[in-house]
C-alpha cells in the first residue's frame, strides 16, 4: 500500500484494473506497490512531448469517458478519488475533463483562508495570476503533487520551494502568445494614437479632435525586450506596420529575418517604441528605471504586457509628467488591482486590467493544456497499480 507524501495518509490500495473501455487513454508504468515513490523527484516547468506523456488524449483534450470510468470503479473498490484544487477562473469545458476523473474544488485563491483551507487535502492545484503560490501554501499542502499554471508567467508560484518539496510545476508556455501580441500592438496603437484618452472625452460629452493628433508607425523603430514566443509574434506584427524592429534578448539563440539585435540602452535610445516581453525575476525587476527612461527618445512610448515591477513605476509617472517619455501603455502593474496608482489619471497612460490572455482561443488552450497535464502528473492515482504474485 503507498503512502501519501508528507502525511503518511494512504492514498489506497494497489489495483488491478481491467483495461478501460475505448483506446486513447496509455497509462504509464506504475511506480509499483508504493505508487508515491520518487513522485517528488520529477520537476518540470516545460515537460518536453518525449518525457512528459503518461496520458494521451485525441486532439490534446483529455478523454472524458475514460476518466468518468475509473472514478467510477475507484469510487466502487473505495479507492480515495484524487483532490484537484482549481483557484482561479478556468472555462467550464476544460475542467470537465478533471471532474470525470477527480474531486474538483473551486475557490477563490485571492481569499487566502479559503486557499490554505483547501490544500491539505489537495493532490493538484490550478491557478492562473489571481494565487499567490508561496512556501506557505506549499508547505501546507502535504499531499500537493503538482501545480498547473493555466498561463505562462511563473512569478506567482514559489517555483524554488516547489523543487525543494519535490511538487512538480507545470505551465502552458504556447497557450497565449497569439493573444498577448495582438493585445500589444493594439496597446502600441492606442498610445501613438490617444485612444483611451480621445474615447473617454468624447464620452464626455468633448469633440477635441485637434488635441488628439497621433502619429504613424510606418518607418519608425520599434524595440523589442525579450525575443521570446510573445516577442517573436509581436515583431512580425509590427514589421507588417512597416516598422523597423530593434531586438534585446541576451539569452534568444535565433533571430528573425529584418530583425536588429543590439544592446538594451542603443535599443531604448533609438526606439520609438518599446515593449517589453521577458519575464519578472530577481535580475528583470526594476530593469526599467529612471535612468532607462532617461534614455528613451521624449517622442517615445513604452508598452508593457509582460509584468508589472519590470518598469519602476514611479520613475515611470515622473518621466511621463515631465514629458521626456511621450506615452505608456499598461497591461500589468507592480501591484494587481492598481488601486489608485496616480499611472491610471495621467492622460498619456493607456491602462488595461491585465488582459493579454483574455481571449476565448487563449483561456481554452490553457485550460486544456494544464488540465492535461494535472491528469498526466496524478495518473499514478489513477492508473492500476501492478498485482505482486
Ligand atoms: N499580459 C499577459 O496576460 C501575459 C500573458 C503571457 C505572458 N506574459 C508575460 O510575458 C512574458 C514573456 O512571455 P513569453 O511567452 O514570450 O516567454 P518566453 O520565455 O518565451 O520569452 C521570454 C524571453 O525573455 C528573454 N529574457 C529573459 N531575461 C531577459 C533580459 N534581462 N533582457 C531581455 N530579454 C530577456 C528570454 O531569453 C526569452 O527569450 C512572460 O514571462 C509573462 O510574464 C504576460
Ligand atoms: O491568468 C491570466 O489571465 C494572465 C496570464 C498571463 O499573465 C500569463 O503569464 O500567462
Amino acid at each position: 500500500m503507498g503512502t501519501g507524501p508528507r502525511d503518511g495518509r494512504p492514498f489506497g490500495p494497489g489495483l488491478a484494473l481491467p483495461r478501460p473501455p475505448g483506446p486513447p487513454c496509455s497509462a504509464p508504468p506504475s511506480s509499483g506497490p508504493d505508487r508515491d515513490a520518487g513522485h517528488r523527484k520529477r520537476w518540470r516547468e516545460d515537460p518536453s512531448p518525449e518525457t512528459n506523456r503518461p496520458l494521451r488524449f485525441p486532439h490534446n483534450k483529455p478523454n472524458v469517458r475514460v476518466f468518468t470510468w475509473l472514478r467510477r470503479l475507484f469510487e466502487e473498490r473505495s479507492v480515495p478519488t484524487p483532490i484537484v484544487i482549481v483557484s482561479d477562473a478556468l472555462p467550464g469545458d476544460t475542467v470537465a475533463p478533471l471532474k470525470a476523473a477527480c474531486d474538483v474544488r473551486q475557490i477563490d485563491g485571492r481569499d487566502r483562508q479559503a486557499l490554505l483551507a483547501a490544500l491539505p487535502e489537495a493532490d493538484a492545484l490550478i491557478v492562473r495570476s489571481g494565487t499567490r503560490v508561496d512556501a506557505e501554501v506549499l508547505e501546507r499542502a502535504t499531499r500537493l503533487r503538482v501545480v498547473a499554471r493555466a498561463g505562462v508567467g511563473l512569478d506567482n508560484v514559489d517555483t524554488a520551494t516547489a523543487r525543494a518539496l519535490g511538487v512538480t510545476v507545470v505551465n502552458a508556455p504556447d497557450a497565449n502568445s497569439v493573444s498577448v501580441a495582438e493585445l500589444t500592438v493594439s496597446l502600441v496603437v492606442a498610445s501613438v494614437r490617444h485612444l483611451q484618452e480621445a474615447g473617454r472625452s468624447l464620452r464626455a460629452g468633448e469633440w477635441r479632435r485637434s488635441d488628439f493628433a497621433g502619429t504613424e508607425l510606418s518607418g519608425r523603430t520599434a524595440g523589442i525586450v525579450g525575443f521570446g514566443r510573445v516577442g517573436r509574434e509581436v515583431a512580425r506584427r509590427l514589421a507588417a506596420f512597416d516598422m523597423r524592429i530593434l531586438v534585446h534578448d541576451p539569452y534568444a539563440d535565433t533571430l528573425a529575418d529584418d530583425v536588429h539585435a543590439t544592446g538594451l540602452d542603443e535599443l531604448l535610445a533609438a526606439a520609438d517604441v518599446v515593449t517589453l516581453h521577458l519575464p519578472r525575476t530577481p535580475t528583470t525587476t526594476g530593469l526599467i528605471g529612471a535612468r532607462e527612461l532617461r534614455l528613451m527618445k521624449p517622442t517615445a512610448h513604452l508598452v508593457n504586457t509582460a509584468r508589472g515591477g519590470i518598469v519602476d513605476e514611479s520613475a515611470l509617472y515622473r518621466a511621463l509628467c515631465a514629458g521626456t517619455l511621450a506615452g505608456a501603455a499598461l497591461d500589468v502593474f507592480a501591484t494587481e488591482p492598481p488601486g489608485a496608482s496616480p499611472l491610471l489619471d495621467l492622460p498619456n497612460v493607456v491602462a488595461v486590467p491585465h488582459l493579454g490572455a483574455s481571449t476565448a482561443e487563449a483561456q481554452l488552450r490553457a485550460g486544456h493544456e494544464a488540465v492535461r497535464k494535472v491528469l498526466a502528473e496524478l495518473a499514478p492515482l489513477l492508473a492500476p497499480a501492478p498485482t505482486t504474485v
